[in-house]
């Protein structure tokens, strides 16, 4: 699978011809993988104060699976997390080839999550075009892309599911197994040399499990793949497939080396393994065992790393009886560079993002330490410059191609929510419901009232509907959005905009249909003021999508969410000037506060703005204060519009159509923000 064109033409494949799949992959081996070296040391991990990892090492090399096991709450996903730079490390090294691993270098690498998120309208072929389209190069053409894609598909066996939706609770789709795999391609796409897979296996049969192993397997035999795997029981097939084994018992290392060597391990502390035994069960069984057994295992695993069955790289000194921490008021800086020592008093710095300031002091403070803290500040420095020339190449792909394909796959992902069956029963029936309860109503001063109370139903059902769909079509989103935007696939902005482009005509699709049929079955105004009442709505239906979106985001939980957003309409409902219209002065305001008045007023305008002036004696249907205190014996249709609480002009209640959609995009940022990368760089 190479980068490039993705059709073999050098021959370079060693596929053996044994199995189909072998030869799929061999068809497509195109390069000679590079040989690299992904290595971390000594890593320790805090969270909220409870230290969860401490002084974890490990090392896989291209071509070797290293798998993570341990019992649950033992930092496999944390190990991982922080591998792929989703977790702060607050101390050790994480390098590839000997590089610190800057944000440059991680693009090398891939982060398979252990739930598989997608968008489940979406076939599992637009899955992959999707990924494929805003994580390769643009300059890549067209059709290398699809031929990867065709590639990707064959390796990985989901050729026959290819045209399957996702699926989801609801509506079913692909299986678990062709999700984990479908989670493995979109990874691939890109190429990654290391591959960080959290418990690819859970929640499948053991055949698919195994199955899924072999693929692993097939992808460091085949494509020089470096995997880091955690797995929670594998059977004693998949156990023999690992290259290495680091077994983590409460964040301690209770083994790493050989897969096969484990066994021999645990015979040196009297630990024997029945033969018919699953030796991958008799090692997670036994490091669960009482603290005392626990402790003999991490004592004997911290004594072996003194001895040459670790690899040179990792080892500790004879002397080392596992880096201690220094009390607070020895870490010289705290969340910068972390020193901490050994027993012997060997002072270890580990660098991170400090300014040279704050490593000056190190310097000049510390005597003895300030050989090691240039070092590290060379090694800062470096890293700094890799970040800042990728600056300009965070993204794979430019705005236009991220907003494009955004547009595209929202407007696949939406569509038969927006135009559902459901929607379009509703809408239609009550439209004619209420075509037919207005219909073909007077346009005299004595319908007035009823002509304003169809504008304020409509105003008021299409300031629900928009909103609650937006509050219920974000939170399945969301996941999706936030594990992409942590692999840098596309701008914030970006999904913005083609979310609220590729939803556009969807939503106008069905307030139109429905001001079309009441609007002419109730015989209002005319056709310009048609168009114009037209557009209010459509106007008012993005503004109260708008404010579902900010809702949404502010308020995680749904059921909140959805109370809090009925509270705010409620109000609006009450206080935009239909139901009480006398509202004493000093709290007039309140009605701008809801959204339902803006297009009901400027609809208002539009409906009753052509009153021809008419004598008091001639309202019967309601009353002005002019007429009984002798100011006026003519009522103009302005006089009418202020009775009804229209005091403003009509551009004032079209101008903050766009607010919330503007206000929105400013509410999802903070909620779709990308796990900051310089996290990683606290590792170096
Ligand atoms: N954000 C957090 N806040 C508090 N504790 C956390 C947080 N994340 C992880 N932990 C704790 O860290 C420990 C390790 O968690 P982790 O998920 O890495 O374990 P694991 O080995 O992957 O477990 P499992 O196999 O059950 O997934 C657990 O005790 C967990 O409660």
């Amino acid at each position: 699978m190479s980068s490039g064109a993705g059709v073999c033409t050098n021959g370079c494949a060693t596929g053996s011809g044994a199995e189909d799949v072998n030869k799929t992959i061999a068809d497509v081996t195109c390069k000679n993988p590079p040989q690299l070296e992904f290595l971390f040391k000594d890593l320790n991990i805090f969270i909220k104060n409870k230290q969860i990892l401490n002084s974890v090492s490990g090392v896989v090399h291209s071509g070797e699976v290293l798998a993570v096991m341990g019992p649950s709450g033992s930092g496999k996903t944390t190990m991982l997390s922080a591998l792929a730079g989703r977790v702060s490390v607050q101390s050790g090294m994480i390098t590839l080839d000997g590089n610190p691993l800057t944000k440059t270098l991680r693009k090398r690498t891939c982060y398979v999550l252990q739930e598989d998120i997608f968008l489940p309208k979406l076939t599992l072929w637009e899955t992959l075009y999707f990924s494929a389209m805003v994580h390769l190069p643009e300059k890549m053409p067209h059709s290398e892309k699809m031929a990867k894609i065709d590639h990707i598909i064959k390796v990985l066996d989901l050729t026959k599911c290819r045209d399957t939706v996702v699926g989801d609770h609801f509506n079913r789709g692909l299986s678990g197994g062709e999700k984990k795999r479908l989670s493995i391609a979109c990874e691939l796409i890109t190429d990654p040399d290391i591959m960080l897979l959290d418990e690819p296996t859970s929640g499948l049969d053991s055949s698919t499990a195994y199955s899924l192993m072999v693929l692993l397997k097939q992808l460091t035999e085949n494509f020089g793949k470096a995997v880091v795997v955690t797995i929670h029981q594998p059977s004693s097939q998949m156990f023999h497939m690992f290259t290495h084994l680091l077994l983590l018992a409460d964040g301690h290392i209770a083994y790493f080396g050989d897969g096969g060597k484990v066994l021999d391990f645990f015979e040196e502390l009297g630990l024997v393994c029945e033969p018919h035994f699953n030796p991958a069960d008799f090692v997670l069984e036994t490091v669960k065992k009482d603290e005392e057994t626990v402790k003999r295992i991490i004592d004997l695993a911290e004594a072996k790393r003194c001895t040459d069955t670790w690899p040179q790289k990792l080892r500790h000194n004879h002397h080392d009886h596992g880096a201690e921490f220094l009390s607070d008021k020895d870490k010289v800086i705290s969340g910068s560079v972390f020193l901490y020592t050994d027993a012997s008093g060997d002072v270890i710095v580990t660098m991170a993002e400090s300014d040279v300031e704050m490593q000056k002091s190190v310097n000049s403070d510390i005597d003895g330490l300030s050989g090691l803290a240039e070092n590290a500040l060379l090694l800062k420095k470096s890293s700094d410059l890799q970040t800042k020339s990728s600056a300009s190449s965070r993204w794979a792909t430019g705005f236009w191609t991220q907003y494009k394909m955004l547009n595209w796959r929202t407007f696949k992902q939406s569509r038969s929510r927006i135009i559902s069956k459901y929607n379009i029963v509703n809408s239609m029936s009550v439209a004619i419901v209420l075509g037919l309860l207005w219909f073909q109503i007077e346009r005299t001063h004595e319908t007035i009232k009823e002509r304003m109370g169809y504008l304020f139903f409509m105003s008021t059902y299409w300031s629900f509907m928009p909103m609650f769909d937006a509050l219920t079509s974000f939170p399945p989103e969301r996941p999706v959005v936030r594990k992409e935007r942590a692999a840098g696939a596309y701008r914030l902005s970006a999904f913005y905009f083609a979310k609220m482009s590729s939803e556009l005509p969807l939503i106008f699709v069905m307030p139109s249909l429905f001001i079309t049929i009441t609007y002419w079955m109730g015989g209002f105004r005319g056709v310009s003021q048609y168009f114009a009442t037209w557009a209010i709505l459509v106007l008012n239906v993005l503004n109260c999508q708008g404010f579902g979106y900010i809702m949404g985001s502010a308020i995680w939980d749904l059921q909140m969410c959805i109370t809090m957003t009925s509270v705010v309409v409620l109000f609006g409902l009450l206080s935009a000037g239909y139901y009480i219209t006398r509202l004493p002065t000093w709290l007039f305001w309140v009605r701008y506060l809801s959204i339902v008045c803006y297009p009901y007023n400027a609809m208002s305008i539009l409906e009753l703005g052509d009153l021809p002036p008419v004598p008091c004696a001639n309202l019967t249907s309601f009353d002005l204060p002019e007429c009984h205190l002798g100011n006026s014996t003519i009522i103009t249709a302005d006089m009418v519009l202020k009775h009804f609480g229209v005091t403003l002009p009509i551009f004032c209640y079209i101008g903050g159509g766009f607010t919330s959609e503007i206000l929105a995009f400013f509410a999802l940022m903070p909620k779709l923000k990308i796990v900051p990368e310089a996290i990683m760089k606290r590792a170096v």
